[in-house]
């Protein structure tokens, strides 16, 4: 499914934002982090103290601020070396930059029309819905404080992008080639409500579209290496233990081969474009430390944005809007998530798990 906004619209674009997630960059920032990032969303307290925790051991810094400003440097200079001069702003959904404070500065800067490079190469709430939302309200924050905001045209989704599929297969690689062996090849991503997965997508579609791009990406990279067998799971799953999110998660998963006769494992985390702090912890810790429990090899596979193919793969993205260049994929999975100004891909896509009611009483 190819989409442009149309390129007429975006012929005249003037800059590109990257927008992400945000994480913390201090010890007494965790707390403010986490409520903002939960707000609304019936995550339990002890959850959060847990989260919490996983922060602190890291001094209270997340890597994924660092990770997006490099990415910003060599974004630019990438874009610059295939002569498309355009700034690239940086703004977060839930931590400074403050996606609100930069599209605000855009529009001090002059700039009508940017091109929003998020960091999720999947569709679903979380993954793409949610930084539609985070779009207009950035716009909206905009208009009332300078009395106008730059169009935002969003990009799709890559998770089947060949130099996507070539940077996860060469993090396998060297994963394997430091295990050494014959190790059993388990993909994982950010769990979600089970129901969010099912509303993932268009609904005549049938929904599920994130688990489903999430499994089309997991089998190009498992061919790419020629990995007989392959397996997908989850991590990093959150709210409350009566709802259903999506499983098995990666520990149990760890478990479950070893019953089997499994000796090693490489795990990519095939759901994420970086190796922020739900990498860093809930695999290279919590899952890392469970393998040597259990005794079973353990090596894991960097995300794809610490290749440089990932940003030539921006500069293309950036390319099929403005020159309307052929979007390039290997999979049957629709990617979407393409719209202006937090307009959805699609009526009634995405639509978030509901809510559990507030607690009586408040
Ligand atoms: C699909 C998905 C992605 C991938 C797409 C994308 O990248 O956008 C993602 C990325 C990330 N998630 C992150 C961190 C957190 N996610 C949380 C909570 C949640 N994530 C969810 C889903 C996803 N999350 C959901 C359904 C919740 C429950 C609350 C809700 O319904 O919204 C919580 C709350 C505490 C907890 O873990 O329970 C934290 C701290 C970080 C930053 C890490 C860093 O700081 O380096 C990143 C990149
Ligand atoms: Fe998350």
């Amino acid at each position: 499914m190819l989409e442009h906004v149309s390129a007429v619209q975006t012929a005249d674009v003037d800059a590109v934002l990257l927008l992400s997630f945000g994480g913390p960059e201090a010890p007494d920032e965790v707390r403010p982090f986490l409520e903002n990032v939960t707000r609304g969303r019936g995550v339990p307290p002890e959850r959060l103290d847990a989260v919490e925790e996983h922060y602190q051991h890291f001094g209270g810094v997340s890597p994924i601020n660092e990770l997006n400003r490099r990415l910003v440097a060599d974004l630019s200079a990438a874009l610059q070396r295939s002569g498309r001069d355009l700034p690239v702003y940086f703004g977060n959904r839930n931590w400074h930059p403050f996606a609100e404070d930069t599209v605000e500065r855009m529009a001090r800067d002059g700039v009508r029309r940017a091109l929003v490079f998020a960091t999720s190469a999947y569709g679903g709430y979380s993954a793409c819905r949610q930084y539609h939302e985070d779009i207009a309200r950035a716009r909206g924050a905009a208009t009332e404080r300078t009395g106008t905001a730059p169009d935002l045209v969003k990009l799709r989704h890559f998770f089947d992008h060949p130099l996507f599929v070539a940077a996860v297969a060469d993090g396998v690689r060297a994963a394997r080639t430091r295990l050494g062996g014959d190790p059993r090849l388990v993909f994982t991503a950010h769990s979600i409500p089970s129901s969010a997965d099912r509303t993932a997508g268009p609904p005549e579609e049938g929904g599920h579209r994130y688990s489903r791009q999430m499994t089309e990406a997991a089998a190009l990279v498992a061919a790419e290496v020629g990995a007989a067998e392959h397996d997908l799971v989850w991590q990093s799953r959150s709210g409350p233990p009566q709802i259903p999110w999506l499983e098995p998660d990666i520990v149990d998963h760890l478990d479950d081969l070893h019953d089997r006769g499994v000796e090693g494992v490489v795990v990519s985390p095939v759901g994420f474009v970086s190796d922020h702090l739900e990498v860093v912890w809930d695999l290279d810790n919590e899952a890392a430390e469970h393998a040597e429990k259990i005794g079973m090899g353990f090596a894991r596979a960097a995300s794809a944005g610490s290749d440089p193919r990932f940003v030539e793969m921006v500069v293309e993205l950036i390319g099929e809007q403005v020159d309307g260049a052929p979007a390039r994929g290997l999979g049957t999975v629709p990617r979407a998530g393409v719209g202006c100004n937090g307009e959805l891909c699609h009526p009634g896509c995405c639509e978030p798990a509901r809510r559990p009611a507030t607690a009586p009483g408040r």
